[in-house]
């Protein structure tokens, strides 16, 4: 939240809480902060973190926010005072979490949205369908045992609700993001190597009835629930997840969508924040 220029004893909405900063950040989303002359100022801008695996997948949102917004750095823009950073992680869990790892933690950004191409094991999405993810579960990480595949609650590993999981999944509450997502809502299974195979998603589909299989989803959620960011992962369908033939997949269609949906949220994200600008 930013607030410039207040007069004395102005009233605030809190339209935009931060994750992090001084003063202001154990309050929740609609409290009326009371300010007087006396008080130092709070001067807050959005920090907003965009994660995707491949560039290819945001580059027309990077075209956007470089004709709209201003330049700071490499992958760095100012929006209506506020800081984007384009955080391209390379594809899979590993070089997800070892981006985020890294990034979030170093710069603590207020939001983080993570945007993608995403198989749908439902056959009755459409490709270029934008949707949020509301909880991920890992899809292929555990044990073969004879055949039978174990994930790492059953070998007895990690327990079903240690945190940061709940029965087994990494979930969005959407807790300190300003609105529910406008999409409609997914459950999403994140796995190293597509599935292509019949057994594969069958065994899927039965333990944890997935929506959505992307390679990046989890590790962003766990990373995201970790360091306590307000987090959103928006993915578009590319494709049915079936025996693999790469000449389906809609990767143009879903990749125009996903930018909309993005440029979209990012727009209501930065314009309601920048309402905190106004003086009265
Ligand atoms: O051409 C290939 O064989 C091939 C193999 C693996 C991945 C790809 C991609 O282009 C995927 C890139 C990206 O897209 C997400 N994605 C899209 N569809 C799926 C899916 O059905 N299952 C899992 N992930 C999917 C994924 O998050 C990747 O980052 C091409």
């Amino acid at each position: 939240m930013l607030l410039k220029n207040f007069r004395k004893n102005t009233t605030f909405e809190l339209i935009y809480s931060p994750a992090s900063g001084q003063g202001v950040r154990n309050y929740n989303w609609g409290t009326v902060l009371m300010v007087n002359a006396t008080q130092s100022p709070y001067f807050y801008t959005m920090k907003l973190a965009i994660v995707a695996a491949t560039r290819l997948e945001i580059q027309p949102f990077i075209n956007a926010l470089t004709s709209l917004a201003t330049p700071l750095g490499a992958d760095v823009f100012q929006w209506n005072g506020h800081t984007i950073a384009i955080w391209i992680t390379g594809i899979g869990p590993m070089h997800t979490a070892f981006a985020l790892g890294q990034r979030l933690p170093a710069w603590q950004p207020d939001f983080a949205l993570q945007a993608g191409i995403a198989g749908t094991f439902r056959h009755d999405w459409e490709p270029g369908s934008v949707v949020a993810i509301s909880r991920e579960v890992n899809g292929d990480l555990g044990a073969e045992d004879n055949g039978q595949f174990l994930d790492l609650f059953e070998i007895g590993l990690c327990q079903p609700d240690d945190a940061p999981y709940q029965e087994k999944f990494l979930v969005n509450t959407f807790a300190g993001w300003p609105a529910l997502p406008a999409w409609p809502l997914a459950t999403g299974v994140t796995v190293n190597t597509v599935s292509g195979s019949a057994p594969t998603i069958a065994r899927l589909e039965t333990r944890y009835q997935p929506d959505i299989e992307s390679m990046e989803g989890a590790a962003f959620h766990y990373a995201c629930l970790v360091e306590n960011v307000p987090f959103l992962q928006l993915r578009c369908i590319s494709n049915y997840v079936e025996v693999r033939d790469k000449s389906k997949w809609k990767i143009g269609l879903a990749v125009k969508n996903l930018n909309e949906a993005l440029l979209q949220q990012v727009q209501q994200l930065t314009a309601t924040a920048a309402h905190a600008n106004i003086v009265n």
